[in-house]
């Protein structure tokens, strides 16, 4: 027997003991899961990623996916873990670390009471050093959001989900995407509305997006698409919604402050919704940024 329980990188569906669903998306679903080889349930509890059998996900962008998140070693990024092949549905599925404490959403919906603002910098400036460590691996997310944020402890969360991850090509500053799919457009700097273009900078106004998430708390009456279809109107339909909501960003429009959020906050938020993408901030200026409203918040909190 093993001395110390490897982990192993192939793990064997026949091992899997199936707990409940953690999460859903388009193409994929999450389970919560444990891996127990020596049956008596002391194996530990991973996530299990499987793409939905009959959707017509393709299985070449699970396989991209798994490249991509199988080559990210931070502390601020969701672990892999490994794969495990079901042969008899000749498919396989993504393993990864378990987080206990859910989706962001659902953390700051149910513990606004104690979470203060220190603490809301705390998760903004990891997310930034997440989104920083992905730059310098030349990785655009394309999909930030706090749906896609997970909390590991009361002071760690990491960011998760890269489904829609690509790489930047050398030779580019961006990358263009040619089927748009079912994108997430309240999300989405202009430039990656109006011509599908993706770059740290467009992943730099989502994480605005991100920001403000956390500043409302994720409440639900201040969502960024209830917001937005607010002021575009809810008649619009189809098409015209984008166009609608990239005229509104034209004229100036943007997410308004959130109650309580600290002025230099909500203007960090402004630099990262620039509608020009090079005015925008770079992730380490925000984490100095951020890094700086910390310490005064304590100076300030001493004094
Ligand atoms: C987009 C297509 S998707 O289908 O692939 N998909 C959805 C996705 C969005 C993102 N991110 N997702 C990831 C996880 C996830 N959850 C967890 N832990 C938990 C722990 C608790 C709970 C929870 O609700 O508990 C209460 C009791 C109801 C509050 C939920 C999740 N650990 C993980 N490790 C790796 C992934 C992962 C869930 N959803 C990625």
């Amino acid at each position: 027997n093993l001395s110390y329980q490897q982990e192993p990188s192939q793990y064997e569906e026949r091992h899997l003991r199936y707990i409940g669903p953690l999460g859903k998306g388009n193409f994929g679903s999450v389970e919560l899961c444990r891996y127990d080889p020596l049956g008596d349930n002391t194996g530990e509890l991973i996530a299990v990623k499987r793409l939905q059998p009959n959707k017509q996900s393709n299985m070449e962008d699970f396989q991209r996916e798994i490249q991509t998140i199988s080559s990210l070693h931070c502390d601020y990024i969701v672990k892999y873990r490994g794969i495990c092949y079901s042969m008899g549905r000749l498919s396989m599925s993504l393993v990864m670390e378990y987080l206990p404490y859910g989706s962001l959403i659902g953390y700051l919906e149910k513990n606004r009471q104690n979470v203060n603002n220190k603490r809301l910098l705390l998760f903004a400036s990891q997310i930034c050093k997440g989104m920083e460590y992905l730059q310098s691996m030349r990785y655009v997310h394309r999909d930030l959001a706090a749906r896609n944020i997970l909390v590991a402890s009361e002071t760690l969360v990491k960011i998760a989900d890269f489904g829609l991850t690509k790489i930047i090509p050398l030779d580019k500053e961006y990358y263009r995407v040619t089927h748009p799919g079912e994108s997430p457009i309240f999300w989405y700097a202009p430039e990656s509305i109006t011509e599908s273009k993706f770059s740290h900078k467009s992943d730099v106004w989502s994480f605005g997006i991100v920001l403000y998430e956390l500043f409302s708390y994720c409440e639900h009456s201040r969502n960024p698409k209830r917001l937005c279809l607010q002021k575009i109107g809810n008649d619009m339909q189809g098409p015209s919604i984008a166009m609608h909501l990239v005229n509104i960003l034209k004229d100036g429009w943007r997410l308004p402050g959130p109650p309580h959020c600290p002025p230099r906050v909500y203007s960090m938020m402004l630099d990262c919704w620039a509608y020009s993408s090079e005015e925008r901030p770079t992730f380490s200026n925000l984490e100095e940024q951020i890094k700086t409203i910390i310490q005064d918040d304590r100076e300030g909190a001493k004094g």
